[in-house]
């Protein structure tokens, strides 16, 4: 049995429509504590996000023995620090406002366990420019789109009218939603899951 440890609909949504049978449970980690604690003196992206992919697989592998467990993490970094989910819809507009204008990275990892034991990760970034947007186009988006901007990292649903607030991307369209889809389907059939 394959378990998704994610409360992330987004994530629960692009591995469903792979077609893929498994299950879904959330993670116990705090992971403003692994943030924190993170050890390297340089600003390490891909590192952070992938040890905390790691920790959400191993603490939902820990309660099923012999299940393959996945999880997933996905940080936004803007000029060597990072960005969180906004808490309400004044933080949401504070964050449009930062990232407005400028390039910020979405890194993805994603992680597949057994056992406690990591048999496989992998992260990929994605570079993310917003436009110079005004106030009026950030609340036109924020009204088509609601409470479910305030469960994305960056603020923004590139699948949604959110799109409208972007110059650029450099990157591959699962990174940017949270789950690095293709790599990870590589490793399923590696492993024989699918
Ligand atoms: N739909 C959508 N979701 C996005 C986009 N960009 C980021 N996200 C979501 O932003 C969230 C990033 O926060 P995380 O801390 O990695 O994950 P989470 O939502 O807390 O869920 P867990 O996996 O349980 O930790 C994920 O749910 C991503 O799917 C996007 O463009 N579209």
């Amino acid at each position: 049995m394959i378990i998704l440890a994610t409360k992330s609909q987004t994530r629960i949504q692009l591995l469903a429509n792979t077609g893929i049978d498994f299950k879904t449970e959330t993670a116990r980690i705090d992971e403003r504590e692994i943030e924190s604690s993170a050890t390297s003196s340089t600003f390490d992206q891909q590192n952070l996000t992938q040890n905390l992919a790691d920790a959400k697989a191993k603490n939902v592998s820990s309660r099923h023995p012999q299940a393959l467990v996945v999880g997933a993490d996905q940080t936004l970094s803007i000029n060597d620090s990072y960005l969180h989910k906004p808490a309400n819809f004044d933080a949401l507009r504070d964050q449009l406002q930062l990232l407005r204008g400028k390039t910020h990275i979405l890194c993805a990892a994603v992680s597949v366990c057994r056992d406690g034991e990591v048999l496989w990760g992998q992260q990929s970034d994605a570079k993310m420019t917003m436009r110079e947007f005004s106030d009026a186009e950030a609340d036109h988006v924020i009204k088509l789109e609601g409470d479910k901007l305030l469960k994305s990292v960056g603020g923004y649903r590139l699948e949604g009218p959110s799109i409208q607030l972007f110059e650029r991307i450099d990157g591959d369209y699962f990174t940017i939603l949270g789950l690095p889809l293709l790599p990870l389907l590589t490793a399923l059939r590696e492993l024989k899951a699918i």
